[in-house]
């Protein structure tokens, strides 16, 4: 007859513990195949001095090697998961072998264990929240809201009314926006003082270039609030937000989702050329109109008898954009490269 000993179990994510209780024990010879532990021994006992044995089917895979350890009273084996997890139970029936039992002693330290484990949790998320992050989540979820608003709202009027929703864009959105737009110039403060690794330039010129459409081309100039170029201009704005700023929230605590990650640094690729041709129509628009108002024109002295049009300014503008263009389009290319190669160096 085969006579079992009294095998005591416990667990941790990585591992299993089994306590054999056998005194003396000698000839352990102890192995796992496939999920299934065998282990055979001779020691004292319940039945006294005696060969005894006992299979465990895992009710999860475990890594082939075991490893035991016998003191005087004792056999103690640690077996690895081969997944790191909590199991429901130690085997793959549901009623337990007669000979095992919960290892109180073990669990306990377990607990002890998880305890530490979350005091340490929590000292580092107290270190790890700091007023940098928090500064910077909030900012972000402040500029995610708002351009979650802009785009869910347009998109919503553009199902409902069609076409013309394309008109009243600037009445409906332009303050949201305009908030947004001038909480922007947080970031150049930003990549100025170094709290986020960026260029100042590449900031600037994106900061400076919407807020010059939003307030002096749009905002100034009644004419061009009903032209369905605001439409377009804002829709492509928040179409890229709506993914950077919440991006950039996960970063704030090193998190990354990566469609997210992705969609951040890939769909600037046509949005950024189609952003600055819409741009561009709202300012080749707006040039008549600055020159029939002579508004922002530079009166010249009496002498000359004239005066500089704003709308000669606009020209200039309009190589800067490109300019513009080309200097951000190389930089959003160049972080685009430098995180997707990083990632993938990380990945190796
Ligand atoms: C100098 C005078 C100016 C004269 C102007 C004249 C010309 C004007 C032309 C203007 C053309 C503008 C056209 C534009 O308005 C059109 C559009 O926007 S269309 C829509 C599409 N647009 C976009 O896709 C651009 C969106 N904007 C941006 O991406 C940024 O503003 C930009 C500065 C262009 C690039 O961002 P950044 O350099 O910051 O890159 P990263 O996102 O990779 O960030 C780098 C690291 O910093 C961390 N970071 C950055 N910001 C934050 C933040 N707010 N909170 C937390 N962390 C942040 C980020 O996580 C990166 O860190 P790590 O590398 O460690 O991951």
């Amino acid at each position: 007859m085969t006579l079992t000993p009294l095998v005591y179990w416990a667990q941790r994510h990585e591992e299993i513990y089994l306590r054999v209780e056998l005194t003396d024990a000698q000839n352990i010879d102890v192995h796992v195949h496939e999920k299934v532990l065998q282990f055979r021994a001779r020691g004292h006992g319940a039945k006294g001095l005696n060969e005894y044995e006992f299979n465990l089917e895992f009710i999860s895979p475990v890594k082939p090697e075991v490893t035991h350890r016998s003191t005087q009273r004792q056999v103690n084996i640690t077996v690895r998961k081969e997944q790191r997890g909590w199991w429901e139970r130690l085997v793959v029936q549901e009623r337990k072998p007669v000979f095992l039992a919960p290892d109180f002693d073990s669990w306990l330290d377990d607990l002890i264990s998880c305890l530490n484990d979350f005091s340490f949790f929590l000292s580092n998320i107290s270190g790890f929240v700091s007023l940098k992050t928090g500064f910077l989540f909030i900012y972000n979820l402040v500029q995610f809201l708002g351009f979650s608003w802009i785009f869910v709202n347009m998109t919503v009027r553009l199902f409902i009314f069609g076409q013309d929703s394309l008109y009243d864009t600037f009445h409906t959105i332009s303050d949201v926006m305009f908030f947004c737009q001038i909480l922007a110039a947080v970031e150049v403060l930003n990549a100025a003082f170094g709290v986020v690794r960026t260029g100042v330039i590449p900031t600037l010129i994106q900061v400076v270039g919407r807020n010059f459409i939003l307030f002096i081309i749009f905002g100034s100039l009644e004419e061009m609030h009903n032209r369905p170029v605001v439409f377009f201009v804002f829709y492509l704005w928040s179409s890229i937000e709506i993914f950077r700023y919440p991006f950039y929230m996960l970063g704030c605590f090193n998190t990354e989702w990566k469609t997210l990650t992705w969609l951040r640094y890939t769909i600037w690729i046509p949005l950024y050329p189609l952003g600055v041709i819409a741009e561009a129509v709202a300012v080749i628009q707006s040039i008549p109109i600055f020159h029939e108002t002579k508004l922002f024109s530079i009166p010249l002295p009496k002498a000359i008898g004239t005066s500089i049009g704003f709308s000669y300014f606009l020209h200039i503008y309009l190589v800067l954009m490109f300019l513009g263009l080309f200097i951000n389009f190389r930089h959003l290319y160049k972080q685009r490269k430098r995180r997707f190669r990083t990632k993938k160096r990380k990945a190796n």
